[in-house]
């Protein structure tokens, strides 16, 4: 299977610091990968590279086999490569529905003029989008509180809601950064379950940060390891696992 996200030699110094430091790796849709490595690795900069929030100094991204290494973060979304944040970024005073609304905004495909004049169209797709933050809503178990706002949900509920917002958009890859943090153990469980569900029946690649190593080793076909910006190793969980130098960098501290 093609690659769906091909990061190139991918580079990014901030100042003196080469943060990230000729990385290469790739995703399919059949896939899921994660990205682990001690704190300060250059993890997050990797995603931010690959999302648009930052441009790479070096090296290129490409998605779908177009180059996005110079496509602001908006662009990138709307070719269906969306992402979640390491500290969860919710409308958190808009209700739990409303948040799947307002995601599919640059998605539902009517005009002003189509609001203004309330049309037929404008109303339909607008139907369209609640009957998908329902279906998404049922699917993440949070359907009986979409009228609250979202800043009173649990925080493994709110995890669950930034995953159906991304979801709602139907993108073909989704980066997840740290969404195991702050959950216990029998959250994180649950979010295995969710997110294997979104690979096998959504056809959705996965691109993860994580430092929760049970989740890493169970639901990753690839794991990428950095380690002070630079590629440690990339394999399979058990090749990942026996590498000794990913054992002194990383898994051995744990
Ligand atoms: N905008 C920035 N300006 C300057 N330095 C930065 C910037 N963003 C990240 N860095 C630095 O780049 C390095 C890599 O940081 P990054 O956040 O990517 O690591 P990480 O692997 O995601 O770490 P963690 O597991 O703690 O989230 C760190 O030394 C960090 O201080």
């Amino acid at each position: 299977m093609s690659a769906l996200l091909e990061v190139d030699s991918l580079s990014m110094r901030f100042g003196g610091l080469l943060a990230v430091d000729n990385v290469s790796f790739s995703v399919t849709s059949d896939e899921i990968v994660a990205v682990i490595g001690p704190n300060g690795a250059g993890k997050t900069t990797v995603f931010n590279c690959v999302s648009g929030f930052y441009h790479p100094t070096g090296g290129s991204v490409s998605f779908n086999n177009r180059p996005i290494q110079r496509l602001p973060g908006h662009r990138i979304a709307r070719l269906g490569l969306v992402r979640t944040f390491q500290n969860i970024r919710l409308f958190r005073k808009m209700t739990v529905v409303e948040n799947l609304l307002v995601a599919q905004h640059t998605r539902v495909k009517t005009n002003l003029l189509h609001g203004l004049l309330n049309s037929r169209a404008y109303r339909r797709s607008e139907e369209e989008a609640l009957d998908r933050a329902v279906e998404w809503l049922r699917r993440v178990r949070l359907l009986e509180v979409a009228n609250q706002p979202a800043g009173t949900l649990s925080y493994g509920q709110q995890r669950r809601l930034e995953i159906a917002r991304c979801m709602v958009t139907a993108p073909k890859l989704l980066l997840l950064d740290e969404p195991a943090a702050g959950l216990n153990p029998q959250e994180t469980r649950a979010l295995d379950d969710l997110l294997l569900e979104l690979h096998h029946g959504h056809g959705v690649g996965i691109l993860l940060i994580e430092h929760d190593m049970r989740m890493v080793m169970d639901i990753s076909h690839k794991i990428v390891v950095l380690d002070q910006g630079r590629p440690l190793a990339t394999g399979t969980p058990a090749e990942i696992q026996s590498d000794p130098r990913v054992i002194k960098a990383y898994l051995g501290e744990a």
